[in-house]
This record gives C-alpha cells, structure tokens and sequence, in this order.
C-alpha cells in the first residue's frame, strides 16, 4: 500500500510515507523535491495551466478537481466538470486522479472523460456498505 501525507511534509519525512500531496496554496513542487528527494509528490490542481506546470516541475501525480460540487471541502473552487478531466488527459502525461464530488451514479461520466483513477470522500464515508461501494466503484474502473 502507497502511504500520501497530506501537506505536512515534516510527518511524511517523520513517518517514513512514500510521498506528499500538495495544495496550491503550499510548498511549491520544487522546494518540496529539494526535501523529499525521489518520495512521490503529487498536487491538488483545479485548472490545465495548474496542471502543465506541475508537470513541468516534475510532480509524480496531480489531483483533477472537483469534477462536481463538493460538500466535503470548504475552500474549494468552483467546479470544473469533466471537461476539465478530458483536457488532462488529452494532454498531461504524468497520472492523475479525479476528485471532488464524484458518486457512483456520476462516476461513469468521469471515467468516459479519461481518467482512470478516481478519489471519493462522501460517497464511501456515508455508505452503509463501505466495502460494497469500494467494490462498485472498482468495477467500474476495470
Ligand atoms: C484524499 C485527499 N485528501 C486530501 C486532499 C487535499 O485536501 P486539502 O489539503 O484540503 O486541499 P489542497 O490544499 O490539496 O487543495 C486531497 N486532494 N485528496
Ligand atoms: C479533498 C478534496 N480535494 C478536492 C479538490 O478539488 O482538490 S475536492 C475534495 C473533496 C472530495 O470529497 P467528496 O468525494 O466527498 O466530494
């Protein structure tokens, strides 16, 4: 299992994680590489020209949101649809992962937009079946 702490760079080097994941507002990816060296660095991204420079400062992923509305993030940007994952995906080569409001009754748009790995918060947290939603959203990405 790959282990992503979430801005805090100090724990992610602390407790040995396999990388960091970046807001825009943070560390940028360049003097975050300065610390963690070769650990996975991966970046929140909420337009493409967010996404090509991540790209050309060398992070290992991107995040690619919110694709829909989200409830579960405060100060989070408008939403910028799954046109936004099909211009990603057209035209960034590093991985990236949809997020922000994604279900599993729109996950179907999301996937035919491109992307191949998808996050969901809400949808899995206030399932009454947590693992059959993991195994729904599984199947659709297979
Ligand atoms: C699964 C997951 N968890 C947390 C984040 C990042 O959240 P946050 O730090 O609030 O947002 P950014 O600063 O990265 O925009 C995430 N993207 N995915
Ligand atoms: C943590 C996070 N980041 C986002 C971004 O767009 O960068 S949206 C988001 C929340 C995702 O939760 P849910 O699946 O419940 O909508």
């Amino acid at each position: 299992m790959t282990f992503i702490v979430n801005d805090y760079i100090d724990i992610a080097l602390k407790s040995e994680a396999d990388g960091i994941h970046l807001g825009q507002g943070d560390l940028s990816i360049v003097e975050a590489r300065k610390i963690v060296g070769d650990k996975i660095i991966g970046i929140s991204t909420h337009a493409i020209a967010e996404a090509r420079l991540a790209e050309r400062q060398g992070a290992d992923y991107i995040g690619v949101g919110p694709i829909f509305r989200t409830a579960t993030k405060e100060d989070v940007v408008d939403p910028v649809s799954v046109s936004y994952v099909r211009e990603v995906a057209q035209s960034i080569q590093i991985p990236f992962v949809a997020i922000g409001g994604i279900k599993l009754h729109n996950v179907d748009e999301v996937i035919a937009a491109g992307a191949t790995r998808i996050c969901a918060i809400s949808e899995i947290v206030g399932s009454k079946d947590v693992r059959g939603t993991c195994e729904a959203f599984i199947s659709k990405l297979k």
